[in-house]
């Protein structure tokens, strides 16, 4: 590793630790006129992003279509994210908030306040329009953060980047609350992840190979971004059409999201009745059905399933299939062999939607409702930072909110302890 680099970092940090403190203390009407700018710098994009975004993707030929998909930076992507901008400044400020006072028998007050949690450094895949989700969400919530995309999109997310320091600037708020590294030498991931002194906190929104790393590595707490095995479940009592519709869109809306399904369980009882079924769906889109062998019996063109199949996450058109004989056998599945992303039932029992709600250990659990809805924006939380796969902190979508922690506030009167 080069001594520019670590150099350079350190500039990175440096800057982030300052205009974290003015985040924090920032009100809220600059925060929204930074956001609401923004957005409007988002909507006049003018042919500068659309050819950094071009050079992006004449680089990524190699990229399959689902990724190159997300490595996109056209109209709707923008007009998306600058509504999202628009969403953010609408939503009413956590940072300052005070609740839960209460009045102890010493005379004090206690009570706690929302607080921004500080330089955050966040890893990503080649998707630029995380880039304004992060930022955005950065802002609202006081924070200052050092972005690190996807190699592919790096020209795509410099262009971003002026674009969310313009907007600071024109708000009066730190250009360097918002920062891009601007190399794609992975040594600038190493030094994100192992200076804690410019960091608080890192989120690794990838694959394995990346988690391997930050685990080895990082000296700075880490909120996980994982993989997404996700799994459908058809249960023994099911409404056969929304189930169709429902795995339909779980599995094919979007091959490449983490939120997908990629593995589709079925009770035994409904096998002959629904996989026949999803099979002719699947097939006419080209998904390529790997199951188990009582699924070939009842699928002509499965292929047989690899126990390694079931905890791949494809990220493609391929679907794991196994049939179970109870819903014990399918929650016990998904605990062992899925990532704890996102799981749903498709069932009309009550009593077996509440235990799989209950007992199966994911961040998101549904039931009668597609995989692809574990989204911050379909939450209701404006944008997203990503979907959490660890269990404190911060679980699933993460928005705001996920981006502060509480710290105690006493109130007193002179009061003494005895
Ligand atoms: N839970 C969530 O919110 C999300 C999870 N994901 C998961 O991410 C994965 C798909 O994205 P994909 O692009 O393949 O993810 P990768 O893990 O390959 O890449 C993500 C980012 O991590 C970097 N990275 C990967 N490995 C290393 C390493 N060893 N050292 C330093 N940096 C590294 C990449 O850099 P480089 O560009 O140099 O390769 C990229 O910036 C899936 O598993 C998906 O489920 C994706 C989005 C959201
Ligand atoms: N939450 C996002 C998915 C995020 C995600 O997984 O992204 P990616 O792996 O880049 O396709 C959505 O549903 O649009």
């Amino acid at each position: 590793m080069s001594a520019d680099l670590a150099a350079y970092m350190d500039d990175l940090g440096r800057a982030a630790r300052a205009a974290a403190t003015q985040m924090a203390a920032a009100s809220t009407a600059a925060k929204n006129a930074a956001l609401l700018a923004l957005a409007r710098r988002l909507r006049e994009a003018g042919p500068a992003l659309a050819e950094a975004n071009a050079r992006d993707l004449s680089r990524a030929a190699e990229l399959s279509g689902p990724l190159r998909d997300r490595l996109k930076l056209d109209a709707k992507t923008l007009a998306t994210v600058a509504e999202g901008c628009e969403q953010i400044a609408a939503m009413p400020d956590p940072i300052g908030e005070i609740t839960g006072v209460k009045r102890r028998p010493t005379g004090i007050s206690v009570g706690q306040m929302r607080v921004p949690l500080g330089v955050f450094g966040m890893i990503y895949e080649s998707r630029p329009n995380v880039t304004i989700e992060a930022a955005s969400l950065a802002i609202k919530s006081g924070n200052a953060c050092i972005l690190r995309g996807g190699s592919e999109a790096l020209h795509s997310n410099l262009a971003l980047a002026e674009l969310v320091a313009a907007s600071l600037a024109e708000a009066g708020l730190p250009p360097a609350a918002v920062q891009l590294v601007n190399t794609t030498d992975r040594a600038a991931v190493g030094l994100l992840i192992s200076r804690p002194q410019w960091v608080d906190v890192i989120i690794p929104r990838g694959g394995k190979g990346l988690i391997e790393r930050i685990a080895s590595e990082a000296r700075v707490p880490v909120i996980k971004h994982l993989d997404g095995n996700c799994h459908s479940y058809v249960d023994e009592a099911v409404d056969l059409d929304l189930a169709v519709k429902v795995v339909d869109n779980a599995k094919t809306q979007k091959y490449s999201p983490c939120n997908a399904t990629e593995s589709l369980l079925v009770h035994a009882a409904q096998a002959r009745a629904f996989l026949p079924r999803i099979a002719e769906v699947f097939r006419a889109k080209g998904v390529e059905m790997r199951g188990c062998p009582r699924t070939l019996a009842l699928v002509p063109g499965a292929v047989a399933a690899t126990e390694e199949d079931w905890s791949t996450e494809y990220l493609a058109p391929i679907i794991s299939i196994k049939v179970v004989d109870s819903l014990d056998e399918a929650i016990a599945h998904i605990n062992r062999y899925g990532s704890h992303h996102t799981d749903a039932i498709l069932t009309t029992n009550h009593p077996n939607a509440m235990r799989f709600l209950r007992e199966v250990d994911s961040a998101s659990v549904m039931v009668n409702a597609s995989t692809r809805f574990a989204d911050g924006f379909e939450y209701g939380l404006g944008a997203e930072i990503g979907i959490s796969t660890d269990k404190f902190h911060a679980r699933g979508p993460v928005g705001l909110e996920g981006l502060t922690s509480m710290k105690w506030v006493v109130l007193g009167q002179g009061e003494v302890r005895t």
